[in-house]
This record gives C-alpha cells, sequence and structure tokens, in this order.
C-alpha cells in the first residue's frame, strides 16, 4: 500500500500516540471525567482494528473475543461486525481518501488516529450512519482511545471526508494516482498485487473484463453457506421446504443451502431437530470448496472397497464430504493434517460421518511430504484410488471471508508456497493407483499456484494425464446451477463474482496404467 501501513505493520508507539490505555485504564479516565456517549459497538470495532492492525490478530476471532468480553447484543455485535470488518477490508481506500482529506501521508498519523478516522471514515461513505453522528462519535473515540488534544483534527479531518460523495472522493483517487492500476487497486482496496494477479487469472480464461465485478465481489461480505452431507436422509431440497424462513436450496453444489437469515448455530439445530438430521451432517461449507469434493468423488465411476486420501485435511470441511460420500460408496478414506491442533479440528468434522460408520474415517497427522501421511506400500493394490490434495496456499480466493488477508500477503510469499505445493503433489502422484484421481484444489485463483502447478507437474511426471475437470465440476453440479466455466483449460477455476464462492481451483489428474 502506497503512502499507508499496511495492517499489522505498524507497530510500535508513534508520535503522539499516548501511552495505550487498557480497558482498566478507559474506566478509571471515565470515571473521573464524564463518560463519553459513544456506543459499545464503536468501540469493539475500534479494539478489534488494534488487535488486527497493531498485533496481528484474525479479525473473525479478534470480534468474537471483543464482542463477548464486552457482552454486545445481536444488534450491536452486528454493528461492531460490519465496523471492524467493512474498515479492514476498505482500508487501502480509507486511508488514500484519509490522506487527502487531512493532506497528509497516512504514516504521519499516529495509529490510534489513524483508525478512529478509519472507522469514522468507513461510516461516512459505506455505512447509513448521519454524517453528524459518525463524526461526533469519532471524536468522542478519539477522546477515549487518543491523544484529546487531536480531536479536532479528527472533527476536521472527517467532516472534509463527508463533504464529497463516494464519486467524487473516487474521482479525486484516480486524478492523484501513479497509474490506472494504482486508481483501481485503491478504489477497490486490493493491494496492486493482487489485482494484477486476479487480472492475470481472469485473462487466461478470456474473463478479463469481470476483473471490475471481482474486486467488488470481494468487499461483500460473502452469504452463509451449508452443505448437507450424504447420509441425512432429506435432500438440500426437502430440507429447503422444511425450513424456508433459514434455508434456500440455491447455489451451484447439490447439497449446498444457503442461509436466508439468523444465525447459523441456530439455523443448524432448529433443521436438526425438525428434520431429524443426524447432528454433523448439516454444516457451514462454502459451495466451490463441496464442488471441489464432489468433483473428486465424481470424476470416474467408484468401484467397490476404493481406498481416498485426503493429504492436507485440516480443518477437515471436505474431509466430511468425502468421508459422507465414502459411506455410500463403501471407500475409505485416510485424512491427513500436518498441524496436531488442526488434526483436531478434522476427527471433530468429521463426527457426524463416524457415527454413521465409525472405520470409514481415519485421521493422522503427518507432514504431507513424509512416507508416514500415506501409511500404505507401493504395490499397486496398496495405492490410493483418489487423492485430494487441498494445499496450502495463498488464499486469494477467499479474500471476501478474511477481511485483513489481503494486507497480509506478501508476493515474496508465493516461492516457498509453490514449492510446498510441488512437492505435496509429487508425494501424492508417487501413492497414486494407476487409473486413480487425484484432485489439486486451491483456494487461489493466483497462476503460479493454479496452472503454472499442474503444468510443471504434468512435466515432471508424463504419466499423468489431465482430466476435464470443467466437465467433472459440471456433472457435480446441481441440475440447474451448472457454473459457467470458460476458457480452453481442462481445469475448472469458480469466482466469487460469478459463482457467489470462493475462487477454488480445481485440477484432476489421472495416473495412466502402465
Ligand atoms: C487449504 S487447507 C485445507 C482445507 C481443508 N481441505 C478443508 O476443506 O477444510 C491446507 C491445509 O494443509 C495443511 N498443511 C500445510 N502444510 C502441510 C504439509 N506439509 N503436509 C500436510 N498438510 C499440510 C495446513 O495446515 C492446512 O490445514
Amino acid at each position: 500500500m502506497s503512502g499507508q501501513q499496511s495492517p499489522g505493520g505498524r507497530r510500535g508507539k508513534q508520535q503522539g500516540q499516548g501511552s495505550g490505555r487498557s480497558q482498566g485504564q478507559r474506566r478509571g479516565r471515565s470515571q473521573r471525567q464524564s463518560r463519553p456517549r459513544i456506543s459499545g459497538a464503536r468501540i469493539v470495532a475500534y479494539d478489534v482494528l488494534r488487535d488486527v492492525v497493531e498485533r496481528d490478530a484474525y479479525a473473525n476471532l479478534a470480534l468474537a473475543s471483543r464482542i463477548r468480553d464486552a457482552r454486545l447484543d445481536g444488534r450491536d455485535a452486528a454493528l461492531a461486525t460490519e465496523l471492524a470488518a467493512g474498515t479492514l477490508r476498505s482500508l487501502g481506500r480509507l486511508d488514500r481518501i484519509i490522506e487527502l482529506a487531512a493532506d497528509r501521508p497516512a504514516k504521519d498519523i499516529d495509529a490510534r488516529t489513524l483508525n478512529v478516522l478509519r472507522i469514522g471514515a468507513h461510516q461516512l461513505l459505506a455505512m447509513r450512519t448521519a454524517a453528524h453522528a459518525a463524526v461526533h462519535e469519532s471524536v468522542e473515540l478519539q477522546r477515549l482511545v487518543g491523544n484529546e488534544r487531536v480531536a479536532g483534527f479528527v472533527n476536521g479531518v472527517l467532516r472534509e471526508i463527508g463533504r464529497s460523495t463516494n464519486e467524487e472522493w473516487d474521482a479525486r483517487i484516480a486524478d492523484t494516482a501513479k497509474s490506472a492500476d494504482d486508481a483501481l487497486a485503491v478504489r477497490t482496496s486490493h493491494p496492486a498485487w493482487v489485482v494484477r494477479a486476479l487480472r492475470d487469472a481472469l485473462r487466461a480464461e478470456g474473463s478479463e473484463a469481470e476483473l471490475d465485478a471481482l474486486l467488488d465481489a470481494d468487499n461483500a461480505s460473502p452469504r452463509v453457506n451449508l452443505a448437507l452431507l450424504e447420509g441425512a436422509g432429506i435432500t438440500a431440497e426437502e430440507l429447503a421446504l422444511v425450513e424456508p424462513d433459514a434455508l434456500d436450496a440455491v447455489g451451484p453444489s447439490p447439497i449446498g443451502l444457503e442461509l436466508t437469515g439468523g444465525d447459523p448455530g441456530r439455523a443448524i439445530a432448529g433443521a436438526e431437530e425438525r428434520a431429524a438430521i443426524p447432528a454433523g451432517l448439516l454444516r457451514v461449507q462454502d459451495q466451490g470448496s463441496q464442488l471441489a469434493a464432489l468433483a473428486l468423488v465424481r470424476a470416474t465411476q467408484v468401484r467397490p472397497s476404493e481406498r481416498w486420501l485426503d493429504l492436507c485435511a485440516g480443518p477437515g470441511g471436505k474431509t466430511a464430504i468425502l468421508g459422507a460420500e465414502a459411506v455410500v460408496e463403501g471407500a475409505t478414506v485416510r485424512a491427513n493434517e500436518v498441524s496436531d491442533h488442526r488434526a483436531d479440528l478434522v476427527r471433530n468434522s468429521v463426527d457426524g460421518v463416524a457415527a454413521l460408520s465409525p472405520e470409514t474415517v481415519t485421521v493422522v497427522s503427518h507432514d504431507g511430504r513424509e512416507e508416514e501421511a500415506f501409511g500404505c506400500g507401493r504395490d499397486d493394490h496398496e495405492l490410493y484410488d483418489r487423492i485430494l490434495v487441498d494445499a496450502p496456499c495463498s488464499g486469494l480466493g477467499a479474500l471476501r471471508r478474511r477481511p485483513e488477508a489481503r494486507w497480509r500477503k506478501q508476493p515474496s510469499d508465493l516461492p516457498e508456497l509453490t514449492a510446498l505445493q510441488t512437492e505435496l503433489i509429487d508425494a501424492a502422484v508417487a501413492h497414486l493407483k494407476p487409473g486413480g484421481v487425484l484432485a489439486y484444489v486451491t483456494c487461489s485463483p493466483h497462476l503460479a499456484e493454479t496452472r503454472v502447478g499442474v503444468e510443471r507437474a504434468l512435466k515432471r511426471h508424463p504419466e499423468l494425464r489431465e482430466l476435464d475437470a470443467k466437465a467433472a465440476v459440471r456433472a457435480a453440479a446441481r441440475e440447474d446451477a451448472e457454473p459457467s466455466l470458460p476458457g480452453e483449460q481442462l481445469s475448472a477455476q469458480l469466482w466469487p463474482h460469478r459463482h457467489d464462492t470462493d475462487a477454488m481451483f480445481i485440477s484432476l489428474l489421472t495416473r495412466e496404467a502402465q
């Protein structure tokens, strides 16, 4: 981000920042003076912003714990979430607007004041908060958390921001940008290298014209989607009829449902009770992830007693789908995850499947590049019929889900990730049965992690052949919602703006029988 600090990039005390008051110190102060009239939601949003920007916290975890500590009710929790997540997503654009309004670089504004300004500007530009309320509450917030002497500065900058419309600010951003790409990156609040990577990926399938729509989709909060696993005893369409106020059977995945309102936990509990669904078979999951797991199962006819492997399984969303499908197909699944903690999450995630069939899924924890992860010999009958390599990746396909993620990733992360992806693919290929299918999946559309990785794997392993993943994804999809998948490549790329899913990349490779 030019002329501004990325979240996590600003550490230590800044000039005029004050001493870092804790909640308790704040309370002491407000007991001495009259308590500022400021909503709990705004204080929580400010604290979350600080947790993320200064302490590298994950926004969703910080939000959950701050909302709990502040005992916000549902409405205020939603407001705090919109304030914090919206501000974090829009940080690049907000900072440029603050720089233009304050006539100074964001890095010259002390960290606390900058966060107060960011939240205030987000309310003025993206929420329906009345201008006078947004300015007034921000000034009060500055008095509470920052240097009182610059409360007038906060007032002045926010009033200046409120004087122009979004369109006028975007025009000023364009006028002062270093290039058209810089203007687009700032306007849509993405780092410029991410904009370039997304454009390259769209261009590779002939869809470059969709770039603006994709960047906009990254800035919208995703709707909550659920997967209804095999064994539930009811289809997604039937469940939507039982729960018309909470669930809708829409989207590309045939087992997918969209939450139409309310809290996911409550919707799941209600549906489990009213439709007698065994616990653990109705789960929150992006529909792109659902399709990736289903495409591997549907790629070829499943034979009796197949052996499946999920090599990078944590936290287990796709393992649960594979497990439920395996119960029906008479297959078994070995789920491997390098982190012990995440392996435990996989165990929890397959609870529902284990209740149906305790022997179907086994969870282990090893490095997926090591022999132990596979737990098999090298004779053909010991190898795997289907392997999912849902590889660790940059996550550029799930930016809408993690508001701070785009500011944390760097192009310099890619070489290490692609090297790991290569090693995981190679290890998987060595344990794939002749005629078996390997699904290489990333929640990133970055070409270095998608097509380049696949092309290189095909070169290193002449025994591999790429299958038509587009056809497999279409075949796996809900009949009336077959995803549009343009481009010459055999791999499938899903997109938030087109499919309302994360930008999952799915390639299917088979090992030719020799
Ligand atoms: C994209 S996530 C998988 C998501 C999962 N399939 C799901 O649907 O819930 C990648 C996982 O790979 C794990 N991982 C990273 N390095 C690994 C390695 N060397 N071997 C095995 N797993 C690894 C990460 O801990 C992470 O849990």
